[in-house]
């Protein structure tokens, strides 16, 4: 068969590469990969730079490297090429990547490769050693993964930052089992084993530990446990002398925000235990100590714009004894490789997100990664024994064993004797969702990949019942109910909207009144969220956002839209996202803003747009006023924002709303995976409405159910060797070599 130009030929790869990068299809910061490799070894094969290029590419999708076997298998679909969102140019049907790819086989690839000057071959017995520095590494299996040095560096400090957790004091099991039982009063008294006390257990035990679990399984009320069993310890130990410093943690100020609510009344409860024979003054000295600040993770670790490094690295670590991070779903390698590397080797590091959830934007799943076979639930038996000493609670074995995915050739230990799976605690209990849930029944069929389950529990809407817990609506255009989705959404809007129209004087922000009524409208914003999988087309957030502002503006609640424009216009009541972080103004990317009239200092009524200030506002380096709850800014000074009637699911992760409305895409999408529909469902507390825009006429039901069974069995599998890396270190250390001291 012969071969593509583009693949023996470095004139007509270049040219090939100009085509994807004018296509959209292609970050001109790839393409320049090709002209580095060129540059260093311009005899090389045209396939190696190819592959170069594509393992860049596929760092800007979420992989830290590129999986060769995945792209021999399914060119366009692994790669993205066409992308699932269109860009605006237009590539040739030519210029698909099985196009090019046809007759390249894996040895092809391999051969390529390992020839080329600027490729390190690695297996996994020497993946700590970096000496050669060359800027492409091939991990040669059965498998070869193709890594840009940056990722696999980074991936193996993460892993090393893991393994080297050594936290000084570990409970045994006699020590901690009195403190469990106080803070679990009752756990005892019943056969089901309390999962959150055994999490809590292990979570003390292991230096680092994640615990997993979907929403409302008990995750922050866990921890608070923890942190305080950790304290109470301490305390009973030293007297109140060198207890140990904590800091909460979260990937966006939206995540740390919520933390930071929900651990106040959970702190709450641990000072007002009174179980287990310790003195009156113990539980309410180990509340006085639990922190109530959340710090975004860039903050804690000091990120500093045009900086290389954070203030906090391993020259000058954190002086800290225990970190949590929440949502650590959302953690990407970069970042988890900076947080790691700001700790001290006896900090704790507890993990804390739902491992089902949409990873993080950036390269590496980092959260989903390590949680790979949680759901088996099994433990070495040592680890069974410390346990169930340790929490009273049985502690059973759920699977008789998966197969370890050990890289080819290597030796595989039992199950149970998986050392990172010994440091991961799954929480399977909702106490939002209930049995009787219907959210909580679509999202576990939905995460399970059971289409009939999951149209079990969603209702067609019907106009004459009021919407239940979840229902169905198909948005079919010229069809007699087509207004029906236009009057949920302006319901869902009129509170908040309706508040601000009713201020034509303009809001004061010095007013203790007018701030109150701030307080209100978020509270109002917050209570109803648009939610799309894509951005572009008329499904998209793009699309979406113009006809809500039609539908607000017949409803009087905008202005007209031909006034205010398409998407970039500034007018009372937009509600706005911030698109990248902005030290200077205190805003990190994620952050919502409510634009209100707003009396300025000069008497004229002007816009502001109104943020919820950070708790730490008005500390030395943290814009706003002391203790202000809000920033109010000036449109003017707002570059990086775009209108948020609706919002992608990616943007609403860490963000939960009363109620959530998801309008899917017309047709199946790579995007629209099981992983994106469970994230939006999850997001809603109180109702969720799933919207299938669907063409009249051609059988509507059985379109929309197809688009609903391709999201539910599409599942995202990202590209990294994260906890095989970790695995391998942990058993060469032997660091599972605990005493699991039951009795001392
Ligand atoms: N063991 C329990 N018994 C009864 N209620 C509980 C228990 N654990 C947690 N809850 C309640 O369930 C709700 C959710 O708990 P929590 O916030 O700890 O869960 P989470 O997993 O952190 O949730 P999220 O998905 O919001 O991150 C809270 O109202 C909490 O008080």
């Amino acid at each position: 068969m012969t071969q593509h130009p583009a693949l023996t030929d470095h004139v007509a790869l270049r040219a090939l590469l100009d085509r994807w990068v004018a296509a959209g299809w292609l970050r001109p910061i790839d393409r320049a990969v090709a002209g580095f490799l060129a540059h260093r070894a311009p005899e090389a094969a045209p396939l190696a730079q190819l592959a170069a290029v594509l393992a860049s590419h596929q760092g800007g999708s979420g992989h830290v490297c590129l999986d060769l076997a995945a792209v021999r298998e399914n060119p366009d679909f692994t790669l993205r090429m066409p992308p699932a969102e269109p860009t605006g140019g237009a590539g040739r049907e030519a210029d698909t990547p099985s196009a090019v790819l046809a007759g390249i086989d894996l040895a092809d690839w391999r051969r390529a490769l390992a020839d080329h000057p600027a490729v390190s071959t690695r297996r996994w017995q020497n993946d700590q050693e970096d000496h050669d520095g060359r800027p492409l590494v091939l991990v040669d299996t059965d498998r070869p993964q193709f890594y840009l040095r940056r990722y696999w560096r980074v991936e193996g400090r993460v892993a090393d930052g893991l393994a080297n957790r050594r936290a000084v004091d570990r409970p045994s099991a006699h020590q901690i089992r009195p403190v469990l039982d106080a803070l679990y009063p009752g756990s005892n008294d019943t056969e089901a084993t309390d999962w959150q006390k055994v999490a809590c257990a292990l979570a003390a035990h292991q230096p680092f530990s994640i615990i997993t679990g979907g929403p409302g399984t008990g995750k922050t009320t866990t921890v608070v446990r923890l942190l305080a069993a950790l304290t109470s310890l301490h305390l009973h130990r030293e007297n109140g002398a060198c207890l140990p410093r904590i800091a909460l943690c979260a990937p966006t100020g939206k995540a740390a925000a919520r933390l930071a609510e929900s651990i106040g009344e959970k702190v709450g409860e641990i000072a007002a235990i009174r179980a287990g024979g310790f003195d009156a003054a113990h539980w309410p000295a180990v509340a006085a100590h639990l922190p109530d600040e959340v710090q975004t993770i860039h903050r804690l670790i000091g990120t500093r714009p045009l900086a290389e490094k954070p203030r906090h690295h391993r020259d000058n670590p954190l002086d800290l004894d225990i970190v949590v991070v929440d949502e650590a779903s959302m953690v990407g390698m970069e970042l988890m490789g900076q947080l790691v590397d700001a700790l001290p080797a006896r900090c704790r590091l507890v993990m804390l997100g739902d491992k089902d959830q949409l990873a993080s934007v950036e390269a590496g799943a980092v959260l989903g990664e390590l949680c790979r076979h949680a759901e088996s639930g099994d433990y070495p038996e040592a680890l069974r024994d410390y346990l169930q000493a340790a929490s009273g609670q049985p502690v059973p074995n759920h699977s008789t064993g998966h197969t370890i995915d050990h890289p080819a050739g290597e030796a595989s230990p039992g199950d149970r004797d998986d050392p990172v799976a010994a440091r991961i605690a799954t929480l399977r209990v909702s106490h939002r969702f209930g049995e009787d849930s219907a959210i909580g029944a679509l999202a576990r069929a939905v995460n399970r990949g059971d289409l009939s389950g999951a149209l079990e529990v969603l209702e067609p809407a019907d106009d004459d019942q009021p919407p239940g817990e979840v229902d169905w609506l198909l948005d079919c255009p010229g069809a007699a109910h087509a207004d029906r989705f236009a009057a949920r959404v302006v319901d869902g809007l009129r509170p908040w909207l309706s508040m601000i129209h009713a201020q034509p004087d303009g809001f004061d922000p010095e007013s203790p009144e007018h701030q109150a009524t701030v307080v209100e409208l978020f509270r109002r914003h917050n209570a109803f969220q648009l939610l799309c999988a894509l951005r572009r087309g008329p499904s998209g957030v793009e699309g979406l956002n113009a006809r809500v502002q039609d539908w607000l503006a017949r409803e009087g609640l905008l202005p007209a839209t031909d006034r205010i424009g398409r998407s970039t216009a500034w007018y009372s009541g937009r509600p706005v996202i911030v698109t990248r972080n902005d030290a200077q103004l205190g805003l990190a990317n994620g952050d919502m803003g409510l634009t209100l009239p707003t009396r300025l200092e000069n008497g004229d009524v002007g816009l502001r747009v109104v943020f919820p200030a950070p708790s730490d506002a008005g500390q030395p380096d943290q814009p706003g006023r002391p203790g202000s709850h809000f920033h109010w800014i000036s449109p003017a000074r707002l570059s990086e924002v775009a209108t948020a009637f609706a919002l992608t699911v990616h943007k609403s992760q860490g963000s939960e709303f009363t109620r959530v409305a998801m309008v899917m895409p017309e047709r199946s999408n790579p995007i629209l995976t099981r992983e994106l529909l469970y994230t939006a469902i999850t997001r809603a507390k109180q109702r969720f409405t799933l919207v299938s825009p669907v063409r009249s006429g051609d059988a509507p039901q059985q379109q929309a159910t197809a688009v609903l069974q391709s999201a539910v069995s599409s599942v995202t599998r990202r590209s990294g060797n994260l906890r095989r890396r970790l695995m391998s270190r942990l058993i060469d250390a032997n660091s599972d070599e605990i005493e699991w001291r039951k009795n001392d």
